[in-house]
This record gives structure tokens, C-alpha cells and sequence, in this order.
């Protein structure tokens, strides 16, 4: 754990920039608390680590919205299921620290698991029925996982604002939902989905990803794009343009093997019918060898 270092003399919290200076290391909520009298407004973007041109495009959202950003690192083992990649997730948290000194972050909040559920966790949050579809089918505790560590962030760091990505839009949801429904009086903000050249969102687990298998997941973005240029044609003529991409890609070596691809209401997260116009997402989840990606894009119909 890097030791908590203090803001040089005449260095505001929020002043970033290439000379800014190395974010303030803390791992308890008793380190947290006394720092927040000279925090002002607190944006947060919670993190799993391994941090990447996503993360780092909503940290300079964040900056935009606040007096500090406070980033937090946590690999929250309550959303992982059996047989998951909670072991192997990549962890460094040097490297993270160091990305979030050269955006500028003020605070970073990496506690330890005992930290975090110093007892057994007997009570959670329950994400209700968005929470049970898509991901929520695939990842059964997922979002009650999600939801849980969100709330005790929240609490523990008490921010003006939070910042979430649209590469993961059903947690997006699913988090607005809660602030919403159990009146957290939190501002939520996304983000686009950011993209490598090639297309692949960025993600913590490309690591995992051979050159071969990270070839073959370019199929999810290629499909969404296909589906996306086919929009005026309604629900059934997206779909039909994005799983004509996802067939191929099947049968590709490495192989593709896709769990879902749905339209669905942003808002509910149920999937959207022929009569449908408004906002739309088209998600995808697919596995390449022993790597779990998903990926959406927002349509209007
Ligand atoms: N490519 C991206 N574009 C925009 N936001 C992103 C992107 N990747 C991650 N985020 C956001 O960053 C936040 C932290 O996500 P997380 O640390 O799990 O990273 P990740 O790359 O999504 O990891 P994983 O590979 O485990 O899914 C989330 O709000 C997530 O939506
Ligand atoms: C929101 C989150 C930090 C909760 O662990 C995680 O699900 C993530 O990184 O998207
Ligand atoms: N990026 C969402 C966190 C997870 O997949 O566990």
C-alpha cells in the first residue's frame, strides 16, 4: 500500500495539469473523513483498477464537474461469481497511482477487502428487476454486488457527483435506479464508450486478450456498427444486421461465442419491439477463449 502523501504547500485539490501533484493515497474510511473539509465538491469515479483510456476520459469529465475528483480502486470480490476472473483480475496499484497523478486526481481511495466487509456482509442492495436480465441472467449476483460496494462508496465518501461509463450501460442503469430509488441526492454522470483505433472498447480485461483472440472480439464492435447503420430499418432489421456479423465471428477461429445480443429501453433495460421509437442501446456480451466482453452502442428509433 503506497503511504498517504500530503498536497505540497499552495497545491489546491483540483488543480491539475502536467505539474499537478500526486494524489493523496488513503485506504480507510478514517483517512477519508478528515481529508473531506478541504475537498469542496467531490466528484468520485469508482474503479476496479488497471486503468485505461476509459477511466482516465472520465477522470477529466470528473475534473470538469468539481473542486477534487477522488478516485476509488476496489476489486469488489460480492460481484464476482464462481468460476469468475476475481483471482487473475489484473492488479497494480503503483501503475494506477501514477495514471491518476498525471490526470490530476486528488485523492485515491484504495481500501483493502477487510476494509470494506470487515464482518460478514449480511444485508445488500437489491437491484430489482433490471438487475435480473442480460447481465443480471449471466452474472447472477452481479448487480446486488454492483449496487452494494456502489452504496458503501458512496456513503463512505459522500461525493457531490459519481461518474459511470456507457461501456457498461446496464450498471449505468441499474445505478441510477438506485440513486433514484433510494434518494442517495448524488448527481450520476456517463460517459461515451471509449474506443481503441480498431473499434474494441477499452477494458481492463483486453489484457487477457491473445492477438488472435483479440482480433476475433473486434466482431462485437464491427456487429453494433452493423446494427447501428441499419437503424432506420426498426428493432428486427438491427438485430438481424448485428447477428449476421455475429455468425461469422462464431465460426471464426478463435471463436466467438456470444451470450446475448439485445435492443432494450435504456431506461428499463427491457427489450424493445417493433412499435418501439425513442432511445435504444444495443448491448452485446460474448466470450473469446477464457475472456468475458461486453459492449453496447445507444440508437435512436
Ligand atoms: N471503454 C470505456 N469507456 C467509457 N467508460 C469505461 C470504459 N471502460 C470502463 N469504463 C468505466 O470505468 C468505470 C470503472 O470500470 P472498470 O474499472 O470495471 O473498468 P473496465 O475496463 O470496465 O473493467 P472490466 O474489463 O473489468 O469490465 C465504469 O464506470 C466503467 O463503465
Ligand atoms: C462500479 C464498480 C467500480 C463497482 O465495483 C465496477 O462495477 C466497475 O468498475 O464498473
Ligand atoms: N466493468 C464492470 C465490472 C465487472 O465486470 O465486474
Amino acid at each position: 500500500m503506497t503511504e498517504p502523501t500530503a498536497h505540497p504547500a499552495g497545491t489546491a485539490p483540483g488543480t491539475a495539469g502536467p505539474a499537478a501533484a500526486p494524489p493523496v493515497v488513503v485506504s480507510t474510511p478514517e483517512e477519508l473523513s478528515a481529508l473531506r473539509p478541504s475537498l469542496g465538491r467531490i466528484a468520485l469515479v469508482p474503479t476496479m483498477g488497471a486503468l485505461h483510456s476509459g477511466h482516465r476520459r472520465l477522470i477529466a469529465a470528473a475534473r470538469a464537474d468539481a473542486d477534487s475528483v477522488i478516485v476509488s480502486i476496489f476489486v469488489n470480490p460480492l460481484q464476482f461469481g464462481p468460476g469468475e476472473d476475481y483471482q487473475r483480475y489484473p492488479r497494480d496499484l503503483d501503475a494506477d497511482v501514477a495514471a491518476c497523478a498525471a490526470e490530476g486526481v486528488d485523492v485515491v481511495f484504495a481500501p483493502t477487502v477487510e476494509v470494506m466487509y470487515p464482518g460478514e456482509q449480511l444485508v445488500s442492495v437489491d437491484p430489482g428487476p433490471m438487475g435480473q436480465v442480460l447481465e443480471g441472467e449471466f452474472r447472477p449476483g452481479f448487480f446486488a454486488g454492483v449496487l452494494t460496494v456502489v452504496a458503501k462508496l458512496f456513503h463512505l465518501v459522500r461525493p457531490d457527483t459519481a461518474l459511470f461509463g456507457q461501456k457498461d450501460a446496464q450498471q449505468l442503469a441499474v445505478i441510477r435506479r438506485m440513486v433514484r430509488d433510494l434518494a442517495f441526492g448524488i448527481t450520476v454522470l456517463s460517459i461515451p464508450t471509449v474506443r481503441d483505433p480498431d473499434g474494441l472498447a477499452t477494458s481492463s480485461r483486453n489484457a487477457y486478450l491473445s492477438a488472435e483472440e483479440r482480433t476475433s472480439a473486434l466482431a462485437l464492435s464491427r456487429a453494433l456498427l452493423a446494427g447501428a447503420d441499419a437503424s432506420v430499418t426498426g428493432p428486427i432489421g438491427i438485430l438481424t444486421a448485428a447477428r449476421a456479423v455475429l455468425a461469422e465471428a462464431e465460426a471464426a477461429t478463435p471463436p466467438v461465442a456470444v451470450d446475448y445480443l439485445a435492443l432494450v429501453d435504456p431506461g428499463t433495460f427491457g427489450e424493445v419491439t417493433g412499435e418501439y421509437r425513442g432511445e435504444a442501446v444495443l448491448a452485446v456480451a460474448a466470450r473469446v477463449g477464457a475472456t468475458r466482453l461486453i459492449d453496447n452502442v445507444p440508437l435512436t428509433l
